[in-house]
């Protein structure tokens, strides 16, 4: 099947597995972007959630509007007749000879991405449909430095990322090229995918550069990887592996490299339970229910600040990192309702960063959402995530806690034991509040 199964991992790959590196696991937030020649048309329809819409209806009303070059090219979809009426039916590669970026401004992206807290930043550098956002190797002038924008926007966001005092990631479409392949628009998900030598090979080189040039701190690949290249050889995934970690040494990928080997399993809108057990885990989504930028999408289909907090808290308390995406504007500006959701998160964490960045799982769950709480312990303390004002009840936590240092960010707070639980005083504060207490080992 196109998506990922659970990869195992076979011998071959066994002398890449390393403890996770603490920058990685103690990071809380990374934040993806989506950006590419669909950031034109920026249109798809928002059906829903992935895990949400049924299979049978996913492709031909995909909601990941990244997705275009395929949705556009399925016979009568809404996609299709968007394209008719809206671009005349023109080739798909027009939208990368109009794709100016005219507003782009890397170090503006990361001073926004910066200020949400992220700890991490990855842009995608090659998406489903091929076009490099650098001078890739073998991709005969179908990249960002040779049209539309003219730039090498890898190099662009590595710099500002770095600049910025983040670790830098690049996602890489490995398992789908859909100029590579030719093949027909996919509508089922075990429809093919490129899985010849040839490609395996294109895609090892484009890695490679990448690694050359950039030195990312993250080789996030996305689908899985061509199989013809999963095999021992001069251009396999295992000497792509060999040289990401000479060349850096605490650097992590994720679990989309078919059965090879993996760093951090990553979940996508769904929370997958085989996924998220221990602490070397992402779940990542889009703000809305796109990852590339997409003009149909309203309030109603963002997370609202609120959300998108409530889900990073949650993730965080379970083990995992959160990578949420933006979907620049073919401009490269931010789309403002994203921008809303970023910014709330940033005031969030500047409040309550303390209790996620560096955070571990307090080692319980709570029995249900009502009311909503969240635990987490970092060196000497224990949080306690609440969504609530007023007077809260917080459930008398396994962990023996020191009630007296009760804090509210930096405000001490009364706290009493009542029966079977610490009964706190929580005023004026910005929802969801971090109560947190010293730890009386
Ligand atoms: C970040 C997003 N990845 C999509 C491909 N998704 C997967 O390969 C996938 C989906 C998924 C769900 C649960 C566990 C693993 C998983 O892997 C890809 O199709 C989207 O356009 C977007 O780039």
């Amino acid at each position: 099947a196109m998506f990922k199964t659970d990869p195992v991992r076979p011998d071959a790959y066994r002398e890449f597995e390393r403890p996770l590196p603490e920058w990685f696991r103690g990071a809380a937030l990374g934040i993806f972007v989506h950006w590419g020649p669909y950031s034109v048309p920026a249109w798809a329809e928002p059906t829903g959630e992935l895990g949400a819409v049924p299979r049978e209806e996913w492709y031909a009303h995909n909601p990941y509007a990244e997705w275009y070059a395929n949705t556009m090219r399925i016979e009568g979809s809404p996609a299709q007749m968007h394209h008719e009426r809206v671009h005349g039916g023109a080739p798909y590669d027009d939208f990368l000879d109009a794709w100016k970026a005219e507003d782009f401004d890397a170090d503006e992206v990361l001073a926004v991405v910066a200020a949400t807290g992220a700890g991490y930043f990855i842009p995608t550098t090659k998406h489903h449909d091929g076009v490099t956002l650098w001078d890739a190797p073998g991709t005969d002038g179908r990249n960002t430095v040779a049209r539309g924008p003219r730039q090498d926007l890898i190099g662009a966001f590595a710099d500002a990322t770095r600049a910025a005092g983040l670790r830098f990631g690049v996602y890489y479409s490995g398992g789908l090229d859909w100029h590579f392949s030719g093949l027909p628009p996919i509508e089922h998900d075990d429809d093919p995918a490129p899985d010849d030598l040839a490609y395996a090979e294109y895609a090892h080189d484009h890695v490679i550069d990448l690694i050359d040039r950039y030195r990312p701190d993250i080789l996030w690949g996305d689908i899985r990887w061509p199989v013809a290249g999963i095999e021992p050889g001069p251009k396999s995934l295992a000497h792509a592996f060999q040289t990401f970690y000479e060349r850096v040494p605490d650097g992590v990928v994720n679990d989309r490299w078919g059965e090879s080997h993996w760093d951090f399993r990553t979940s996508e809108y769904v929370h997958g339970t085989a996924v998220e057990v221990g602490e070397a885990w992402e779940n990542t989504r889009g703000i809305g229910l796109s990852f590339g930028h997409n003009r149909n999408e309203t309030n109603e289909h963002l997370l609202s600040a609120h959300e998108a907090v409530r889900l990073l808290v949650d993730v965080v308390s379970r083990g995992g990192n959160l990578l949420l995406n933006i979907g620049l504007e073919a401009s490269g500006r931010i789309p403002e309702l994203q921008r809303q959701t970023l910014e709330g998160i940033g005031v969030w964490n500047r409040h309550y960063g303390h209790a996620v960045v560096g955070a571990r799982p307090e080692g319980r769950m709570p029995a249900s959402d009502e009311p909503w709480i969240r635990w987490t312990r970092t060196d000497d303390a224990v949080h306690a995530v609440v969504d609530q004002t007023g007077p809260v009840r917080l459930p008398d936590p396994d962990r023996v806690l020191d009630e007296s240092t009760a804090r509210i960010g930096e405000r001490h707070v009364t706290a009493e034991r009542v029966d079977g639980g610490i009964l706190v005083d929580v005023e004026d504060a910005v929802t969801p509040v971090a109560i947190s207490f010293r730890t009386r080992d």
